[in-house]
């Protein structure tokens, strides 16, 4: 396998592709499938495996010509792409409706993303836990940051205080955000920033729906 760490020239598509060929290969493990040809892997995925096989070249070798890719290697070739092998601690900042969702949200674990901490500002919220992760005053984020070295944080508060929330991160020295407020965020070029912005999505949805000829 190449170095993908250090890699940067790769298709923005592509890396957005390798999570969902991680999905559909675990799901296929949990069939108990031992092997999966490129055929296979694009149908249950709607994309052509001519796209599998360049995506996963650009990575390395994966798989036998006229065989296919073993399922439990290829899952770790691409975890191990997608930094999944690595014990990654985040941080929930905000625990309304959604952070306590995220919070509570099992899935995270078993990619290898441990909850250790999440901050609020609400006094009744302070001191409560989800799944055994203390809920902090907001005051308290640097410190417990730097004690629990967390690599990713995940804002989930008003639009109003996000950047406000974002630089605290970023002066607590968290290398990743995901952002859930829907506002852009400013940061220094070294920290990574995902905006999940859920009524884009909703909004292409709906792009599609009122081009098709109403059923009802
Ligand atoms: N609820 C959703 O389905 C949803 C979906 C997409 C995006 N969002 C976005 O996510 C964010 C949170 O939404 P929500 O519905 O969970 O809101 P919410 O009002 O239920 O929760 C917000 C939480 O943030 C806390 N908070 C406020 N200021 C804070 C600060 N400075 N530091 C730390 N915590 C602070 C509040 O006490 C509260 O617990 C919003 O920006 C919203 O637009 C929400």
């Amino acid at each position: 396998m190449k170095d993908s760490k250090d890699k940067i020239s790769i298709s923005k598509a592509t890396i957005d592709r390798l999570p969902l060929y991680f999905r559909t290969l675990r799901l296929s493990q949990e069939e108990s499938m031992e092997i999966i040809s490129s055929e296979e892997l694009g149908q249950r995925l709607g994309v052509t495996p001519e796209q599998i096989r360049k995506d996963l070249a650009s990575f390395g070798q994966f798989g036998k010509k006229g065989v296919g890719y073993y399922v439990s290697e290829l899952i770790r070739n691409i975890g191990e792409i997608l930094g999944l092998d690595y014990n990654w601690h985040i941080a929930v900042v905000g625990v309304g409706h959604l952070g306590w969702a995220l919070a509570n949200y099992r899935n995270f674990d078993s990619l290898g993303f441990n909850l250790v901490a999440m901050f609020d500002v609400d006094p009744n919220k302070i001191g409560q836990c989800i799944k055994g992760t203390e809920v902090f005053h907001l005051d308290r984020l640097k410190e417990v940051m730097e004690e629990r070295t967390i690599h990713i944080g995940i804002i989930a508060v008003p639009e109003m205080y996000a950047q406000e929330v974002a630089d605290q991160l970023v002066a607590a020295g968290v290398r990743g955000i995901w952002n859930f407020a829907p506002r852009k965020i400013k940061v220094p070029e070294a920290v990574r920033v995902i905006n999940e912005d859920l009524s884009v999505g909703l909004s292409s949805l709906s792009f599609y729906l009122a081009r098709q000829t109403p059923t009802n």
